[in-house]
């Protein structure tokens, strides 16, 4: 499966990180049922944090766009963000006695650290590319796990999340945003964007912010 242009080149340049991330222990733990629940509420507590900055982060993305077509696409995914995709969070953590108000106040966790303010600082110290290079795992990675778990997920209790991401919306979104990032790399370094000085920088980018998912969910299991 392949979203776009630019992604599926990132992906090949990233080697063995992606596949660490997609097909983790933790993911294959929600495909085939095992996954502990409290490893599953850990991380959804502290995904629920991650979301927070990540909405910070797809806000630096308005101010770093170069085009209205790009602030509107970024703008929009600020408000899926705050206000369906945390939703699923709170409605989770509330039916597992976990409140909105413990959810904000939960310590972060260092790989949630690491992960989030590594994106913002490849926004804030790069242009638009350099934060587009750090958000596309996090974005692309949950398409394809989710489409690969919908066609292999055993009995499951985590039917719920992986019907979220392999769903109509979330693969539109997913689309989109690769759209966005192909329509990005075309406007910035023209036809041969692979020829181009900062292509390795940003394939680096890619695979850093993919090492830091595997951490992410290596988080998950460990507590
Ligand atoms: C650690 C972690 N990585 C990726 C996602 C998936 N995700 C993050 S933001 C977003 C909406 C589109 O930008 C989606 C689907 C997550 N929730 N947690």
């Amino acid at each position: 499966m392949s979203y776009g242009t630019t992604f599926p080149l990132w992906r090949a340049a990233a080697g063995g990180a992606w596949q660490d991330y997609t097909c983790h222990a933790f993911v294959e733990g929600m495909r085939d049922g095992t996954l502990p629940r409290a490893a599953f509420l850990r991380y959804l507590v502290q995904d629920y944090l991650f979301l927070v900055h990540f909405s910070r982060a797809w806000s630096l993305a308005v101010t770093k766009a170069e085009t209205l077509e790009e602030m509107r696409a970024c703008a929009a995914t600020v408000h899926a963000l705050l206000n369906d995709e945390m939703r699923l969070h709170i409605e989770t953590c509330a039916a597992a006695g976990i409140t909105e108000a413990e959810l904000y106040a939960a310590r972060e966790a260092p790989q949630n650290l690491a992960y989030t303010r590594y994106v913002m600082d490849a926004g804030h110290s790069g242009d638009f590319l350099d934060l587009m290079a750090a958000l596309a795992p996090c974005v692309l990675g949950y398409g394809e796990i989710g489409t690969r778990l919908a066609a292999a997920a055993g009995d499951t209790a985590y039917a719920d999340w992986i019907a979220t991401y392999a769903g109509d919306d979330y693969q539109d979104t997913c689309r989109a945003v690769a759209g966005l990032i192909d329509g990005a790399v075309a406007y910035r370094l023209g036809p041969s964007p692979t020829d181009s000085p900062r292509w390795p920088r940003l394939c680096a980018r890619f695979e850093t912010a993919t090492r830091l998912e595997v951490d992410f969910w290596g988080m998950g299991l460990s507590g």
